[in-house]
């Protein structure tokens, strides 16, 4: 199977000195659905934003490593060229625009991408997948639920065409029963049109809902990685990510403190 990303050995400091991802591998294989697990301050969303072109917005920047996309060397390639080439990031926050409603946030969209003639058309197109945000067109952004607002950031990644798209935490701080729509909505998305997509996760019943491969992220290195149903019956997995086991959740409780304690001192 081909891969649309590979990264190899990626290495990212933030401010010059904290070392937030050390030689991370990862792949993505075109038309699939990989997930990236990890506790609070593993790195996903460093990773997320290095491929993506967002890390120069966070004082951050890439030492070592590669990252190829379609085969070519995209390492370090800023925001908005990466959208150009088709990676696109539903970022974990700041994700709509508050003050504009529903249609406006993908007109915006829409229009930056020099599709504006076809907006409406593509609104439409938007709306069949995400009917709920149909019926809240007129609404402004700043007044949808956490659920509303993330198909609506997840409807305007659509609207740019990605070929990746990669999804922050989609379901953080969300009621379970929203999340099961938004896992049901991506699915007919990946049925309709094969999107590869990489998905950043601390839950791993929602990764493993959708994707098919996946790697687990401990301390800015990927620590394991395998076929969905393979990761399923993993005990470290099992203990740390479903909480099913006795031994490591309070090893993993312990970790995610820390880092929250670290970042919160940064
Ligand atoms: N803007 C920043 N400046 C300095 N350090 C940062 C910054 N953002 C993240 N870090 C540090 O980089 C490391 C990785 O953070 P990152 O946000 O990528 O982890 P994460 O796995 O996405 O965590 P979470 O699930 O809590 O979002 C952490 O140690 C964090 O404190």
């Amino acid at each position: 199977m081909t891969d649309i990303l590979e990264i190899t050995d990626l290495e990212v400091t933030y401010q010059r000195s904290i070392l937030a991802l050390h030689g991370v591998n990862l792949r993505v294989a075109k038309g699939q659905i990989t997930s990236l697990l990890g506790a609070n301050g593993a790195g996903k969303s460093t990773t997320l934003r290095a491929i993506s072109g967002f890390i120069g917005l966070d004082n951050a920047r890439v030492n070592a490593g590669r990252v190829r996309f379609l085969g070519e060397d995209i390492t370090g390639l800023q925001l908005p060229r990466t959208i150009h080439k088709g990676i696109v990031l539903v970022p974990e926050r700041d994700k709509v625009f508050t003050n504009l409603t529903v249609a406006e946030n993908l007109e915006v969209v829409a229009t930056s991408r020099e599709e504006g003639s076809k907006w409406q058309q593509i609104e439409e197109e938007i709306f069949v997948y995400f009917p709920r945000l149909a019926k809240l067109r007129n609404k402004p952004a700043g007044l949808l639920s956490g659920g509303e607002r993330q198909m609506l950031a997840i409807g305007g990644a659509l609207v740019c065409r990605p070929q990746l798209l990669l999804i922050d935490e989609l379901s953080l701080g969300l009621a379970p029963v929203i999340v099961d729509e938004i896992i049901e909505r991506l699915r007919e998305v990946h049925a309709k049109t094969e999107l590869s997509m990489l998905l950043v996760e601390q839950s791993a019943a929602v990764a493993f809902a959708l994707a098919s491969y996946g790697f687990v992220l401990e301390n800015g290195k990927v620590e394991l990685e395998g076929a969905t149903e393979d990761l399923r019956s993993n005990q470290k997995v099992l203990d740390l990510y479903l909480g099913t086991g006795s031994t490591g959740r309070a090893d993993y409780l312990a970790n995610a403190r820390r880092r929250f304690e670290e970042r919160a001192n940064v």
